[in-house]
């Protein structure tokens, strides 16, 4: 049975789902690193919001993880280079808790335009403090906003009912998308010009990172306010500091900081200054939905393979996952096999299937496939980490989906480019489970892809099969199988052998010194 970690606090729901499905669960919330580091290697699943920091060290001491669930949409608290490289599938929930930390951002807004914490202060302080607290309206005003996804463009909408007028930065809006969503694309220095408003929706990534820099922001507009309930590390907060206290920027909300928890701060206290403890995501619905959505993913993954909302691996559906399951295993045995007899660099690879195969989601067989190639140069690849280390490789991958019908009900065919030129290899499902060779660089054969094996190429003569047979006897070396296939009668054959021991180097080299051999390979599978 699957056991999963909770390690952050979640709604009981996603306990109870993990039960239900039949995934152990232990909720232990609130250890150190060296806590979680030694028990981390008991865990199938991590399941986390953001205070645990799932970090290399905490993988590394991982031994059997294969999931990091984010209950929640920021990612920066999760290594995933490390995970993906250790192939851990990491997954999110991406839309849970978007509404909620939109409105929190709106709720900040309003709470600077307003003074209302202040005011509140005071007032329960029993000074009726009417005059001191002079705000602004929202109406009319520019809001300038960085980051216009998912939670931004809630934001956007939101604002929108409020009469204000949204500009929006963010490199990968398209024209299209601003139109619908009824804001002006602009470039950062504008937004710093013109916003009266600034707020921040963006993750934090090294292109994001310090965004309202000293730099920008003293090129924003004197009395901007500005609101931050994306992540700490995005604002210089001395900057932010510096400026609230020169007056030219009217106040500051944070929700979030650049190390948590802030129990002390410099920015505690300065004029104008509103905070949060990270509350962004704070809500009963949100929590409720997020809770269940990262179980049933976490579960769905660790009970039949299926893959929704992960940020290191191709969507897979629990229904889909079973029927893709001997597809993966065909596809991976022809991505190692390609992957063990091309020689060189590969530029690129195309991976094309027809018949039944066709009609699949292709993404899991291309993931496969650059696993099972990949593998011949590290034994840590899986179909997590594969395509990312094909892009690393710049590994050109291309997809084909062919309508025709073949010879065979089902095909993935494998053709990769190298120094020789395209080399193709093409497999099919017997039974709709088995995996089975069926053409090797464009020779018919039929062969079983497992255990170690033998690949020669050998001028087709008389004889020759005779003599291997003896050397590999005499070596002590057992056939299990032998598949033949040669394009004419006396040309080039191609012969494939499974043996029951990995075959040495030095029964290789008697091998090729066979009369007739041009190569002779070992495989394994
Ligand atoms: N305070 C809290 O409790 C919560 C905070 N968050 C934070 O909010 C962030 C945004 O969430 P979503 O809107 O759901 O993410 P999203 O992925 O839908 O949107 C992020 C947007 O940022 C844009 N972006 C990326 N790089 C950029 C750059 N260099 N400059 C400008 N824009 C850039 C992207 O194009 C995208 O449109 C999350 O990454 C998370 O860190 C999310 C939920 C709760
Ligand atoms: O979803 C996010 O990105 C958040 O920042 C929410 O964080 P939390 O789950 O409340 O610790």
């Amino acid at each position: 049975m699957p056991k999963v970690l909770i390690s952050d606090k979640m709604d009981p729901k996603a306990a109870e789902i993990f039960r239900a499905r039949g995934v152990e669960v232990d909720e232990i919330t609130g250890k150190t690193p060296e806590e979680l580091k030694a028990i981390i290697g008991q865990y199938d699943g991590l399941a986390i919001r953001s205070s645990t920091k799932a970090t290399k060290e905490i993988l590394e001491a991982a031994t059997n993880l294969k999931v990091i669930g984010r209950a929640g949409i920021g990612v920066d608290n999760v290594d995933i280079p490390a995970a993906s490289a250790k192939g851990v599938v990491v997954m999110n929930t991406p839309f849970g808790n978007s509404i909620t930390t939109a409105e929190h951002a709106i709720a900040l807004m309003f709470a600077l335009a307003r003074q209302l914490p202040e005011a509140d202060l005071s007032t329960q302080a029993g000074k009726w403090e009417k005059n001191r607290f002079m705000g602004v309206e929202l109406t009319g005003k520019t809001l300038g906003l960085i980051g216009a996804g998912n939670i931004g463009s809630i934001v956007a909408d939101r604002a929108q009912g409020l009469k204000m007028k949204v500009v929006a930065f963010d490199p990968f809006l398209t024209p299209e998308r601003a139109i619908e969503m009824g804001v002006e694309k602009v470039s950062l220095d504008d937004l710093l010009l013109r916003a009266d408003f600034i707020t921040l929706h963006t993750p934090l990534t090294d292109q994001t990172r310090n965004i309202l820099s000293a730099e920008n922001l003293a090129k924003t507009k004197r009395g901007v306010r500005i609101i931050n309930c994306a992540r700490g590390g995005l604002i210089d907060e001395a900057a932010l500091k510096e400026g609230l206290e020169s007056g030219h920027i009217a106040g500051a909300a944070l929700d979030v900081f650049a190390v948590e928890p802030a129990k002390e701060h410099p920015l505690f206290g300065t004029p104008n200054f509103v905070s949060t403890p990270h509350l962004g995501a704070s809500t009963t619905e949100a929590q409720v939905n997020v809770a269940i959505q990262v179980a049933e993913q976490m579960a769905d993954f660790l009970v039949s393979g299926g893959v929704t909302n992960a940020l290191n691996m191709p969507s897979l559906s629990a229904e889909e996952a079973p029927r893709l399951k001997p597809y993966m295993a065909l596809a991976e045995k022809l991505g190692s096999l390609v992957g063990q007899l091309a020689h060189g660099d590969l530029k690129n690879i195309a991976i094309e299937s027809e018949g039944a195969a066709a009609e699949l989601n292709q993404k899991p067989i291309v993931g496969a496939v650059l696993a099972g190639l990949m593998r011949v140069h590290s034994d840590t690849v899986n179909m997590v980490n594969a395509p990312f280390l094909a892009k690393e490789r710049g590994l050109d991958v291309r997809e084909v989906r062919h309508d025709r019908e073949g010879d065979y009900h089902t095909m993935v065919r494998v053709t990769v480019g190298t120094a020789q030129g395209d080399r193709s290899v093409a497999g099919t499902l017997f039974g709709n489970a088995a995996p089975r060779l069926v053409e090797l660089f464009g020779i018919k054969v039929e062969a079983d892809l497992a255990g170690p094996m033998l690949y020669i190429v050998n001028e087709d003569a008389p004889g020759f099969i005779g003599r291997l047979g003896t050397t590999l006897g005499e070596a002590g070396v057992n056939i299990g199988t032998f598949h033949l296939g040669r394009r004419e009668a006396g040309g080039e054959a191609i012969l494939l052998l499974s043996v029951d021991d990995v075959v040495s180097e030095a029964l290789l080299a008697q091998v090729r010194a066979l009369p007739g051999v041009k190569t002779a390979m070992a495989l394994t599978f």
